[in-house]
């Protein structure tokens, strides 16, 4: 059994990034930068207005003669002598001999006479050429994570493919002769299967779509030939149940037989003791405990990580909140705790009902309370480490 932090450290010192890809741009979202971006242009190209208004050389007075008009869109100069105005928009060229804009709300304009109204400084409401970026500089560094914002960015740039870290391909894998699917009848016994269900949403909320599903009975034979295919097709397998020491728990043993290299197995941690990690080849493997609650803890604190890590994000962090918690929680025995919770920015309640069987608690739950191994007791209004939990 290992503690936490070694097993938070075997993810981390074992999680490479897979291989980079060129896509488009409209596809790249979520993604990671495998790269940096160098500019290909100056941001903005050219001097541009900020306001609608007017585009000054300026000189002692406040009168100025208007002698034309830049559109947004205009290439054309006009060459202003001091005294000159012409009339502008926003994002239009600012003539090279034009050295402020100003607001069409703050002057007074007679025919071809313009009077400014306020003070007005030298390059007041022009955007300089490259100020956002310069061509040939890192507009956004390897391991940029592809927001919107990042997106419409590369965009104006006239970037229109990206080198991103790859995301791998999944396959989850629930085990049980006493799973069902909705629709069949629930005869004494049986339970409807659910981790499948819930970790494809929780991949999908953290934005990992390619994923396919399978499942296998409590069968030593079968157990060993799904896991052996999926291991050489796909780049994670999580499986879930049939990890812990019962006489049809035969995750381990297909996964030893299949000579998988064993990262961890068992955490100090509850919920979610029964955790496996191991590598072959190109493939991670997670055995995560068939305990729904289990398994979705273990999803959000280690799977998820990996996934981040081989995704080319390297500035994952678990959690840097803190939070009072308003109610108090006694812990039984001694090993470090993950509690459902409902976590308000300020404030955090511990819920009831945390047993690694039960989702309806999760299900109201938007984030996890971290209880370290030497506490045993929390009190309300004691500061508590606070995990987010993602929608
Ligand atoms: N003698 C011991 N027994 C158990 C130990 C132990 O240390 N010694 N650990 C317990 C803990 S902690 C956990 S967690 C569970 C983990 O067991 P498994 O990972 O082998 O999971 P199963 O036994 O297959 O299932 C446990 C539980 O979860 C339900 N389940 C499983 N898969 C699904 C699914 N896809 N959808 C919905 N529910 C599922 C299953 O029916 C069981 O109720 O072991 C303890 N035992
Ligand atoms: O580890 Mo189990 O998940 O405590 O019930």
């Amino acid at each position: 059994m290992v503690s936490i932090s070694e097993a938070y450290h075997q993810i981390i010192k074992n999680s490479v990034s897979l291989s980079s890809q060129f896509v488009d741009l409209n596809k790249a979202t979520s993604y990671y930068l495998s790269e940096d971006v160098i500019s290909p242009i100056h941001m903005p190209p050219f001097r541009q207005s900020a306001m609608d208004g007017y585009a000054l050389n300026l000189h002692e007075n406040e009168q100025y003669n208007l002698i034309g008009e830049i559109k947004a869109g205009d290439s054309r100069q006009i060459i202003l002598n001091p005294g000159d105005a012409v009339r502008i928009f926003t994002g239009a060229p600012v003539p090279d001999s034009a050295n402020a804009v100003i607001m069409q709300e703050k002057v007074v304009v007679d025919e071809n006479r313009l009077k400014i109204e306020s003070r007005i400084s030298p390059q007041e409401n022009i955007r300089p050429i490259g100020e956002q970026v310069q061509l040939g500089k890192i507009a956004l560094p390897k391991g940029t994570l592809l927001t919107p914002a990042a997106i419409g960015f590369l965009s104006s740039l006239g970037i229109a493919r990206v080198n991103i870290t790859r995301k791998p391909s999944i396959a989850i894998v629930s085990t049980g002769n006493e799973l069902i699917a909705p629709g069949e009848l629930l005869e004494r016994g049986k339970i409807y299967e659910s981790n499948i269900t819930m970790l494809y949403s929780a991949l999908n909320s953290v934005n990992f779509h390619d994923i396919e599903t399978f499942r296998v009975k409590d069968d030593y034979e079968a157990t060993l030939e799904l896991i052996d295919k999926l291991m050489n097709d796909y780049e994670m397998v999580i499986i879930t149940g049939g990890i812990s020491v019962g006489d049809y728990d035969f995750v381990g043993k297909a996964l030893k037989e299949l000579k998988v290299k064993e990262l961890f197995y068992k955490v100090k941690q509850k919920p979610g003791k029964p955790l496996y990690y191991g590598k072959k080849g190109k493939t991670t493997v997670f055995g995560l405990p068939g305990n729904p609650a289990a398994a979705l803890s273990c999803f959000y604190i280690y799977v998820r990580t990996c996934l981040e890590l081989i995704s080319g994000n390297k500035n994952h962090h678990l959690s840097e909140f803190k939070a009072s918690s308003v109610n108090e929680f006694v812990k039984k025995g001694d090993r470090p705790q993950f509690l459902k919770a409902i976590f308000n920015g300020d404030t955090v309640e511990i819920l009831e009902g945390q047993s690694s069987a039960m989702l309806q608690t999760f299900a109201i739950a938007n984030a996890l309370v971290f209880i370290p191994e030497e506490v045993q007791k929390i009190n309300m209004g004691d500061v508590v480490e606070v995990i987010p939990l993602p929608v």
